[in-house]
């Protein structure tokens, strides 16, 4: 392909994948429309990913806010080509990327702007292939809801992070069966859809899930959703806040954190494993 279509980068957190599309001026993918998602994160017929990250700097994005705190922009999109606010693990690959290419230095914390506000990175050691932790902000406890997978229902509670959650507790992770479709929810609790986690609890401090996410299906981790799931298991114990969890996905191990003052902290894996160039 040489120098024909544009560059792409692949990268994962805990085996949550993305396609990386550097933009930085935001001339190169226009308003990157829906079938163009789809088509770059088809497992079969494309580069195949769990959604997109385009990297482009917040003053192109053309936003509203956008351009306040930070210089870059996450502009993530789910692998059916819809817009997200939000990626946990996505925005950690992000960070990844810009710390690579020299675009941020890792020795400081590294703003980032999504559509759920701007999140904080901070690279361990100051390293640019340390272990990031983002500072993801505060939850919102929005309460009690249901979810349902064929004739099985559970209780769950309803987290926001930026993007919406629903948390239910299970007695087994195969409880929640293949998770081929979306878990049915409330329309009224939730009007734009939700990533749905299956909790499993695994000893003190240490939990288990699964996650079907909106827009993309089943995947092996969700960054907001481990964080969901922490918030859900920390208030279930009565341990709300300056308490540490750590949460297993199928892709990995993330470990949060939530703060004596209201700040959910993520800590994980951020890879960028290649790069090239695409047509599609
Ligand atoms: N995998 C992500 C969440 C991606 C967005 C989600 N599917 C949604 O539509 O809200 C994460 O790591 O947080």
């Amino acid at each position: 392909m040489s120098s024909e279509g544009y560059p792409f980068l692949k990268g994962h957190g805990t085996e949550n994948d993305f396609v990386l599309l550097p933009d930085p001026d935001g001339t190169v993918h226009g308003a990157l429309d829906p079938d163009r998602v789809r088509a770059l994160c088809d497992r079969r017929a494309g580069i195949g990913g769990d959604g997109v990250l385009r990297i482009i700097r917040a003053a192109a994005i053309g936003e509203p806010g956008a351009g306040q705190d930070a210089e870059w922009f996450m502009d993530y999109r789910n692998s059916d080509g819809s817009v997200s606010e939000m990626c946990g693990n996505g925005v950690r690959v992000f960070g990844r990327h810009l710390a690579q290419r020299g675009l941020v230095d890792p020795a400081r914390p590294v703003p980032v702007a999504t559509r759920a506000g701007v999140k904080v990175l901070t690279f361990a050691d100051g390293a640019v292939d340390g272990e990031i932790t983002v500072d993801m902000g505060g939850p919102t406890v929005l309460g009690e809801t249901k979810v349902s997978v064929g004739d099985r229902a559970w209780p769950a509670l309803h987290v926001d992070m930026g993007n919406p959650h629903a948390v239910a507790f299970v007695d087994d992770l195969a409880d929640a069966g293949l998770l081929l479709d979306p878990p049915a929810h409330d329309p009224a609790v939730y009007p734009h859809g939700v990533n749905v986690e299956f909790v499993v609890r695994r000893g003190p401090g240490h939990v288990a899930l699964r996650v079907h996410e909106r827009g993309s299906g089943e995947t092996r981790s969700c960054g907001t959703g481990a964080c969901a799931v922490m918030v859900a298991t920390a208030l279930a114990d009565g341990a709300a806040r300056d308490t540490a969890y750590r949460i297993d996905l199928p892709g990995g191990t993330l470990r949060i954190t939530w703060t004596g003052d209201d700040r959910i902290l993520m800590t994980g894996p951020a890879v960028v494993v290649a790069e090239g160039r695409t047509s599609l």
